[in-house]
């Protein structure tokens, strides 16, 4: 759906063909008095998509681009899309990673929800239709096993940041 809406349908089997998905189980609660944040910190996902289908408990919260946190509502009929590091260089930043945090503020509720993740194993490479005068290149083409191991060593010092322009920018 994303590839054919940006007129680029021609590249989704190729790159679905080096598509691989993790598949997690997630479980957050209200921290306790002496247990300080044990939820995760506001972060932009590494991955290329991330698909989340939570229980009924309220946690997840995402930044509008005016800078707002709004609360996911959870529903058993909806499912949550969000665009990771890795599709908004694919998109040249058109497609913008959805910073997000998870902050479960009700007492004695415990938040499950099931993750997928999405990532390739191979180049990921802007598709030329992407870039036009309008749209200068934004990032280089990036291998995104590779980011992740950048990821992976700059743990605490960055990790609340977008990552992918400090390793592909242009
Ligand atoms: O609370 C959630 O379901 C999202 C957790 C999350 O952001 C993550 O695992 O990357
Ligand atoms: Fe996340």
């Amino acid at each position: 759906m994303v590839f054919e809406g940006y007129g680029v349908g021609k590249y989704c089997n190729s790159h679905f063909e080096s598509t691989t998905y993790l598949l997690r189980i997630l479980k957050y609660k209200k921290p306790g008095e002496d247990e300080g944040n044990i939820n995760p910190i506001a972060h932009t996902d590494k991955t290329f998509l991330s698909i989340l289908y939570p229980n009924d408990v309220r946690g997840l919260e995402v930044m509008t681009k005016d800078g707002e946190w709004v609360v996911f509502q959870p529903s058993p009929s909806s499912f949550m899309v969000m665009a990771g590091d890795a599709c908004m260089g694919w998109s040249n930043g058109r497609i913008k990673a959805c910073y997000h945090r998870t902050n479960v503020r009700e007492d004695g509720s415990v938040r499950y929800a099931l993750g997928v993740f999405s990532y390739n194993t191979g180049t990921i490479e802007i598709p030329k239709e992407l870039i036009d005068q309008d749209h200068p290149q934004q990032f280089k083409s990036f291998n995104h096993l590779d980011f992740l191991r950048f990821y992976d060593k700059s743990q605490g010092r960055t990790k609340s940041q977008c990552l992918i322009k400090a390793y592909c920018g242009v």
